[in-house]
């Protein structure tokens, strides 16, 4: 069993009336790629920035490498690439030269990387910040972040602004640097990002955590979804039975759609009292699954 590298435990913050984060308790292994997810204003960033150190929790406590994560925030940071939501830069400087100040941070030569990210990435390093749209500043974050090859890499929404393609490259890097041994813990409202990349997902919502499953788990709740259209109206109530989630009829009565998870024969049984037109039987995706969390 791999350890915890990083360790919520009740971790608060409030901004003095406004809610940020109540109570957050959970942990990511060593090894671990980790999706952090929750729609706009859950509270993702409030506990990236915490556990960066940059917030002070007004409750409970947070620790990366066994370290308390304010205590020791400059500590933590040697061993950490960090992509904040968003990126302050120093406008007049090069893409190059804002990477090796970075690398200089770190103390680190790491021109041959510098140029190989930038390469996968498309990023042009004689260009000046100011030049950069917003995509091609996200590139500058994202290669920053990796540039020292860090134990853990902490990312805040790394994909918004980047085209489709990229997207993909990105994805290909961090599968890779995760086989390398980067722990990865990255934040997004895309569910279908975290469903590729992630082993685990926390789930966020209105600033409390929800739950915490494993891709399996989240896969393997047996929910299916069904969608039919009949000859005939399907009777009130018809499907009022254990099982059946997010059912969702037709005016004409006619059609329905609902997610299904219990035994197949009654399924089955209860179907094949309806005159059916046509049906679909699909594995639902990470979106419909995880609708009943939001609502
Ligand atoms: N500096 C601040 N002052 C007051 N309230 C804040 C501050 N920063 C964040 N909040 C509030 O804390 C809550 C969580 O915001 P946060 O930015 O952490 O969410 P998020 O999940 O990262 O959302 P998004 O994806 O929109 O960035 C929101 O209700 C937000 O309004």
């Amino acid at each position: 069993m791999s350890e915890p590298m990083i360790v919520l435990e009740g971790l608060t913050k409030s901004y003095g009336k406004h809610r940020g984060i109540e109570n957050i308790s959970f942990s990511v292994n060593s090894g671990e790629v980790f999706g952090f997810i929750g729609p706009n204003g859950a509270g993702k960033s409030t506990t990236i920035r915490t556990l960066m150190g940059l917030l002070k929790p007004t409750g409970g406590c947070a620790s990366i490498f066994g370290l308390d994560c304010g205590q020791y925030a400059a500590e933590i940071a040697k061993d950490v690439g960090y992509l904040p939501s968003e990126n302050c830069y120093y406008n007049d400087l090069k893409v190059r030269e804002m990477l090796q100040y970075t690398a200089d941070l770190y103390g680190m030569d790491c021109n041959s990387r510098m140029e190989e990210l930038a390469e996968r990435l498309n990023l042009d390093l004689s260009r000046k910040i100011q030049d950069l749209s917003l995509g091609n500043k996200k590139k500058v974050g994202i290669v920053s972040a990796l540039l020292p090859s860090p134990k853990l890499l902490i990312m805040d929404e790394p994909t918004s602004g980047l085209d489709p393609l990229i997207q993909q490259t990105f994805y290909e890097i961090l599968r890779e640097e995760n086989k390398r041994g980067m722990t990865v813990f990255l934040s997004s409202h895309v569910l279908s990002e975290v469903q590729k990349l992630c082993d685990r997902v926390a789930i966020l919502r209105e600033g409390k955590l929800i739950d915490v499953q494993s891709m399996e788990e989240l896969r393997g709740n047996g929910y299916k979804k069904i969608s039919l259209t009949t000859k005939e109206p399907i009777m009130k109530g018809f499907f009022s039975i254990p099982g059946v989630a997010n059912l969702k009829q037709g005016q004409e009565c006619t059609s329905a759609s609902f997610m299904f998870s219990g035994n197949t024969m009654t399924i089955m049984d209860k179907l094949h009292q309806l005159k059916l037109e046509d049906i679909f039987i699909e594995e639902p995706s990470l979106e419909e699954i995880f609708l009943h969390y939001y609502e």
